[in-house]
């Protein structure tokens, strides 16, 4: 496993060590080590059932009950969002991005984490009237706004037409640039991984096999060599063969 010893200069935001998690006889995750430092963004690939969904639930504390042990470094302020947004119907946006916020002038804070998805003029309408890409906008406001040191994404973006995908990780960048939250993005989609994490880790029966530093260069001709390389590492560790490549990339 590539590694980089040099990555983590302060105390890392998540440190997991020797989580297992099992579903009857199935070890699901087995024995695995991770660290993620502030701001960091991290991506997790796998086959469809390798685990990401039960890693990510791990970390997020929403697997009550599923057997397994390790001990979970988790800051306190943890936000999660899931493919569906997953906001309360009879409540307006406004009031869903604010609800159980704590502390001073919560609609004022969610008026302005709506602002920063650009979600201004929808903010008294009601989730259902909101197109999918505005209800992902209202969930990322949700989990903004608790100001998370920990941001874990399960395939925000899944169900999104591809050109509102790219807005929305366009937009997701820039709130991460801004708020440097650290991050794990769980998600199918091999470039969606490589354009927007520093690394990318691959599960495979329960295990990372793969840990790789992204480092795209700025300047064009690089950058599209670079990304190509880390394409077709991160393909071949998910079972595409040179054939399929060939055929395909
Ligand atoms: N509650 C559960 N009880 C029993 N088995 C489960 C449960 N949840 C998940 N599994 C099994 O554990 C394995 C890992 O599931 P998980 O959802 O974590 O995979 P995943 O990598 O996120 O998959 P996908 O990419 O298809 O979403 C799968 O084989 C799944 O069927």
């Amino acid at each position: 496993m590539a590694q980089d010893s040099g990555r983590l200069t302060q105390q890392p935001v998540v440190a997991v060590r020797g989580l297992t998690r099992r579903y009857g006889e199935r070890t699901i995750i087995d024995n695995v080590d991770l660290d993620i430092g502030r701001g960091e963004f991290v991506a997790l690939l796998g086959r469809s059932g390798s685990g990401k969904s039960t890693f990510l639930r791990a970390l997020a504390g929403l697997d009550h009950g599923v057997p397994g042990s390790g001990r979970l470094g988790i800051p306190d302020a943890v936000s999660v969002v899931f493919q569906d947004a997953r906001l309360l119907p009879w409540k307006s946006v406004v009031d869903n991005v604010s609800l159980g916020l704590k502390g001073a002038t919560p609609r004022e804070r969610a008026l302005h984490a709506l602002a920063e998805v650009e979600l201004t003029a929808r903010a008294r309408a009601w989730p259902m009237q909101l197109s999918g890409g505005e209800q992902q906008r209202a969930a990322l406001a949700r989990s903004l706004v608790r100001e998370p040191e920990l941001l874990l994404l399960d395939e925000p973006f899944g169900a999104l037409d591809a050109l509102t995908r790219l807005r929305m990780q366009a937009l997701l960048l820039d709130l991460c640039a801004r708020h440097r939250p650290a991050v794990l993005l769980v998600t199918h989609d091999v470039d969606e991984a490589i354009h927007l994490a520093q690394r990318v880790l691959v599960l495979d029966q329960g295990r990372f096999t793969v840990d790789l530093k992204v480092d795209l260069p700025s300047e064009a001709g690089p950058r599209q060599r670079r990304f190509a390389e880390v394409r077709s590492e991160l393909l071949t560790s998910l079972g595409v063969t040179q054939e399929e490549l060939r055929r395909v990339a």
